[in-house]
């Protein structure tokens, strides 16, 4: 599958299921197989270090291998330096890169250019505010994806499992196409797509049985109800 994204903007009022599913967080054979399985569209490889999901750089060129013709690669970075990106998208042979962090829309601009990859970026959202500041990266990233905002001092920026109020969402009209993460799970995915019209949904500690285990069944039943939403 090539990095190019098959998503189409989307608003409140589009109630068609997800058409795009990124299973983040992804560091072994048997989750990635379970993700391929249940037809998720995009898997995640996280490459910040803290998170109980960082994946290795050696362990990564396995895993693109087994993504290939299946599975977009998206790469998780936090405001990570330019020479640990340039390593993971050759280790990992990633199709996109994911912005996590506090990279502003020169910053995205710059990672598009240098990478020529697809750049998302991460809002992570506490208020409607943090919904409009999406529209700063018109021109600069590819695709928003849209998180719940993690409590000052937490060790993670997202992969808490937290969600924000998808109210938020209602009535938005983006410059770019965008997705939902943040506190995601096979509960609740059906509605978090009926709610919002989001394209894509983007799920890591609400398939996992414990930080950073995922579970095939918990995938499985997941991409069955954000399609069937
Ligand atoms: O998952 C992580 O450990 C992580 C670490 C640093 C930045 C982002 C991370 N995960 C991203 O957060 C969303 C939401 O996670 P969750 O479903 O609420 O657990 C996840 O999809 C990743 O894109």
């Amino acid at each position: 599958m090539s990095g190019a994204l098959p998503l189409t903007r989307r608003s409140m009022n589009d109630t068609r299921p997800a058409s795009a599913i990124k299973i983040c967080g992804v560091t072994t054979r048997d989750a990635l197989d379970a993700a391929i399985h249940a037809r998720a569209t995009h898997v995640g490889f996280n490459f910040f270090p803290p998170s109980p999901r960082f994946l290795h750089l050696g362990q990564a060129p396995a895993l693109a291998a087994q993504a290939e013709g299946h599975l977009v690669r998206v790469g998780v970075f936090v405001d990570a330096a330019d020479d640990a990106i340039a390593d993971a998208v050759a280790a990992a042979r990633l199709d996109a890169i994911q912005l996590h962090g506090k990279e502003d829309p020169a910053r995205a601009a710059q990672l598009r250019a240098r990478f020529g990859k697809p750049v998302w970026k991460v809002m992570s959202v506490a208020g409607p505010d943090d919904i409009a500041r999406a529209d700063l990266y018109a021109g600069t990233a590819d695709f928003i994806l849209f998180d719940a905002k993690t409590p000052k001092g937490a060790a993670l920026p997202g992969g808490l499992g937290l969600a924000f109020d998808w109210n938020l969402l209602r009535a938005y009209r983006g410059p770019l196409p965008w997705g939902l993460a943040g506190g995601l799970s096979p509960a609740n995915v059906a509605e978090a797509v009926r709610g919002t019209g989001a394209s894509l949904v983007d799920v890591s500690s609400g398939v996992e049985s414990a930080p950073g285990v995922k579970d095939a069944e918990l995938i499985r039943a997941f991409c069955l109800n954000a399609r069937g939403a």
